[in-house]
This record gives C-alpha cells, sequence and structure tokens, in this order.
C-alpha cells in the first residue's frame, strides 16, 4: 500500500516505521500542505496540527484519497468533513485516539457510567495527562470519555474544563514533560472511590492502530469509525 503521512512529527514517524514494518512504502511524507500531488497515494494518514487537518482531509476526499485522521482539536468542522465525503463517495475515518487499549477502555467507560447513572452520591471527573508539545486541552481522547459518560448518565449534560458544577462534567488536563497519554475517570463518594484508568506507555499503539486503520479502509466507501475497525463493543 502507497501512504501518504501528512504531519510528520512524533506520530508521522512512528507511524513511518510500523507501515514499513508491515510491507507499505511512504510515497508522500510532509509538515506543510503544498508540494505534493497526493494522487500518488492509495491512502492518506494526517497527524497533524488542528489548524492543519481540514484541509489535509477535504484535499484527500477531492482527490478520491481514502484518508485517516488522528489529528485532535479540529472537531468544530468534522461535519462539514463527513458532508465533504459523502457528497464525493469517498472513505473517511477520524478518532481522537487509535489504540486498541484506550478503544477498550471507551466501552468500559460507557458501561461504567450505565451501572452509575442512578448513584446520586457519586460525582465524575476525567482526568488526562500529557507531555508539555501538546497543543490542544482537554485532549480529543478526553472529550471522547466526557461523551461517552454523557450518552450514559442522566446527571450530566456537558463537560467543561476546570469547572465543575450541577450538570457540568468537569475535565482536568496535565502536562508533565514526555508522558504519552494518560486518561483516568474517577467516581467519588464520601465512602468511597472508583477509578478506571489508561496509561499509553509510548505511542506504538496509536500508530499500529492508524496503520490497521488504513489497511482496513482500502476500497470502502463511507465515513467510519475505530469501532467499525476493531468489531468491538
Ligand atoms: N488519534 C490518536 O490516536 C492520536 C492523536 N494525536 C494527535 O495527532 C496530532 C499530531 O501529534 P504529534 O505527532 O504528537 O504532533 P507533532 O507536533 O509532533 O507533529 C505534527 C506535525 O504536523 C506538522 N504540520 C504543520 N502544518 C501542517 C500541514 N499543513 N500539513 C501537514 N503537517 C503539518 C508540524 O510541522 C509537525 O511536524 C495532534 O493533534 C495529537 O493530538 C497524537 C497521538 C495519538
Ligand atoms: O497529543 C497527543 O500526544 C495525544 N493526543 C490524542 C488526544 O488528544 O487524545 C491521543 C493521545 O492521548 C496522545
Amino acid at each position: 500500500m502507497k501512504i501518504a503521512l501528512l504531519g510528520y512529527g512524533r506520530m508521522g514517524q512512528t507511524i513511518e516505521q510500523i507501515a514499513i514494518s508491515r510491507g507499505h512504502d511512504i510515497v508522500i511524507k510532509t509538515s506543510s500542505n503544498t508540494g505534493y500531488n497526493i494522487k500518488e497515494a492509495d491512502v492518506a494518514i494526517d497527524f497533524s496540527i488542528p489548524n492543519a487537518a481540514f484541509n489535509n482531509i477535504s484535499n484527500c476526499l477531492n482527490n478520491d484519497v481514502p484518508v485517516i485522521s488522528g489529528t485532535t482539536g479540529w472537531l468544530d468542522k468534522y461535519n462539514e468533513a463527513v458532508s465533504l465525503c459523502e457528497k464525493n463517495k469517498g472513505a473517511f475515518i477520524y478518532a481522537s485516539n487509535f489504540s486498541l487499549g484506550v478503544n477498550i477502555f471507551f466501552e468500559l467507560n460507557e458501561i461504567l457510567a450505565k451501572m452509575m447513572t442512578k448513584l446520586d452520591d457519586y460525582k465524575v471527573d476525567i482526568e488526562e495527562i500529557h507531555h508539555t508539545k501538546k497543543l490542544d486541552a482537554p485532549s480529543g481522547t478526553a472529550i471522547t470519555l466526557a461523551e461517552g459518560v454523557i450518552k450514559n448518565h442522566s446527571q450530566y449534560s456537558n463537560w467543561k474544563l476546570d469547572e465543575s458544577t450541577e450538570n457540568i462534567l468537569p475535565i482536568t488536563a496535565k502536562r508533565i514533560p514526555d508522558v504519552p497519554g494518560t486518561h483516568i475517570i474517577t467516581y467519588k463518594s464520601d465512602i468511597d472511590t472508583i477509578k478506571i484508568e489508561h496509561e499509553a506507555h509510548s505511542r506504538q499503539g496509536f500508530a499500529l492502530g492508524a496503520v490497521i486503520a488504513a489497511e482496513w479502509i482500502i476500497g470502502k466507501t463511507g465515513v467510519f469509525t475505530m469501532k467499525d475497525v476493531l468489531n468491538i463493543g
């Protein structure tokens, strides 16, 4: 498979190693939105920056190249990307987190929220910890987790960063050098605390998931999620 890497930073470089080890060719690797012909690739993988992701995705969809995006912090334009994909009969996957472990954790989070929904004594909060180079806060993964709680728990209707009121689920974001990504969901009452936690040990899991998604999407048409790729939940 001929892969275009749109964004050649920490993730782009990790994806390159894994893609090559699985027998793929990297035909484009770029940290810019110009100077390449996307049509040379069978599939594109975008791990860039919040301001660039939508343009990168649109360029792929306008040129019939299936696209996987893991960039976070651009989701105000997600629905526009979905419409463009549908209009062009293209193929597109966005995931806030491509690792198998986090996708299992997403499912656990929803099951736990369902179990806790009637238990008013417990208050929920989400904490995410990432390296100091991260541009966005809260993390895309923390937002997906918050949406998973809100969907399944009657007390919460929205989430906010560093703010907690009656129906608002608080997220806190910490930045510590070299942390690849940790997410903790806590249910706390006066009597006890229940916590579930996912800690990434490196970027390998994110990168492997993105390459698996790129392999999976070839020949398909539509807007998909990692749930479709991994067939879990
Ligand atoms: N969904 C997931 O599983 C994961 C998502 N991420 C997200 O992926 C993104 C990238 O993360 P990192 O690689 O750690 O960041 P990074 O900062 O190391 O790499 C981003 C690269 O994009 C480049 N870039 C800037 N403008 C561009 C453009 N117009 N087109 C293409 N590239 C451009 C930058 O120069 C930089 O080299 C972030 O949004 C991060 O939150 C990170 C890890 C896992
Ligand atoms: O920027 C990162 O590094 C990560 N970003 C993603 C996010 O915002 O959730 C996924 C992962 O936690 C690493």
